[in-house]
């Protein structure tokens, strides 16, 4: 398991709990002690214990070595660079698991183009888990579904089967690129909907932008081939609804504090976690834009986020588009 993060903790204590061998890999050596000496991360989820069959190092390496599934929950923006240390000692064979929801600035990849580009494996071998999976619920057990997507459906069985608790119940699908993106732009319309809470609109408001950002999600998604269908599951509307919903999101909480009339600066100032939407954003509307899909809550988040734009204005912006069908 490489990353100790909120995901990464919570996913080791899945993997273990379903009887798995694991060796959670954390950037800081402190970390790695302090989960070896007392079974849980002081970082992230501190009050959860990890269960007796998660260890920790502070090497790659020796997470990675002879390891059958290795599982990378880093920030979307470092994946590429962590993997071009890490790929050498990928067992052959192994399965490389996603849990990142996030699309590359620049080359507009989503995550697993990226692992198949720097790991150099064949895109058979990455499966992606994705869907409303609020990792500080999942530490305290609290009963989940997720996806598993992978182009390779046997593949996608083994790793169901190897990440199955009485807490955890995943679904295959193979329907990668269609999960992946539900992921993806979930977090931006989380920060929409986390700068509608702060300014104090009520729920028409809000569920008009859960509805039409789904709409614009599948739009995309079916401009790059996703199945429509995935968009009204668990990685699709599941996780849009879960990730709007709950006040433990960190995009969300990201999108109150802009609500709130906090710069980017001052946001990321009050927040110690990924919030994978507002870096993602900028990738998002790239490639919406190089495929002629209209993304306009997207745009507006970006606008937000990166332009300085008043909130209020972006609301206006919104609301005066050209009237259409639905
Ligand atoms: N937290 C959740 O509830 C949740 C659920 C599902 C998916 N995800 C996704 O999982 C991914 C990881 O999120 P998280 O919640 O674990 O984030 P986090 O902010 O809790 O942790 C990020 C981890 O990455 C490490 N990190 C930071 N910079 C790094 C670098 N340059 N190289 C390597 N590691 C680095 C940090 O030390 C930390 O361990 C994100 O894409 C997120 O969208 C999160
Ligand atoms: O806390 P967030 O906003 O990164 O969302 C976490 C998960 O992706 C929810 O499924």
């Amino acid at each position: 398991m490489l990353g100790a993060g909120s995901w990464g903790s919570a996913f080791a204590k899945i993997l273990g709990d379903a009887g798995n061998d694991v060796v959670l890999w954390a950037r800081r050596p402190e970390i790695a002690a302090a989960i070896r000496d007392t079974g849980r991360n002081p970082e992230y989820l501190e009050n959860t214990p990890l269960g007796e069959r998660v260890t920790a190092t502070a090497s790659a390496t020796e997470a990675i070595k002879g390891a059958e599934l290795v599982v990378l929950a880093v920030p979307s923006q470092t994946l590429r660079v962590n993997l071009g240390d890490w790929a050498a000692d990928l067992t052959e064979d192994s399965t490389l698991v996603s849990l990142m929801k996030g699309i590359e600035l620049g080359t507009t990849q989503r995550m697993s183009q990226v692992i198949v580009e720097a790991a150099r494996v064949a895109p058979d071998r990455v499966a992606v888990v994705s869907g409303p999976n609020l990792a500080g619920e999942i530490a305290l057990e609290q009963p989940a579904a997720t996806v598993v997507a992978c182009s390779d459906i046997d593949r996608a069985t083994r790793v169901q089967h190897a990440i199955t608790t009485p807490y955890f119940r995943p679904y295959t699908n193979d329907d990668v690129v269609g999960c992946e993106l539900g992921g993806a732009v979930k977090n931006v319309i989380a920060l929409a909907f986390g700068i509608a809470h702060a300014m104090g609109l009520g729920d028409n408001t809000k569920a008009m932008l859960i509805t039409r950002g789904l709409a614009e999600t599948a739009r995309l998604g079916v401009a790059l081939g996703a199945d429509p269908l995935t968009f009204s599951g668990l990685a699709g509307l599941g996780d849009l609804v879960g990730t709007c919903m709950s006040p433990l999101s960190r995009n969300r909480t990201f999108g109150e504090h802009l609500g709130r009339g906090k710069s980017l600066e001052q946001a990321q100032a009050a927040t110690r976690y990924t919030a994978e939407g507002v870096k993602s954003c900028l990738a998002i509307r790239d490639l919406a834009r190089s495929h002629g899909v209209e993304m306009p809550i997207t745009e507006q988040v970006e606008r937000v986020c990166h332009e300085g734009v008043d909130p209020k204005v972006a609301v206006a912006a919104l609301m005066s588009r050209s009237t259409k069908a639905e």
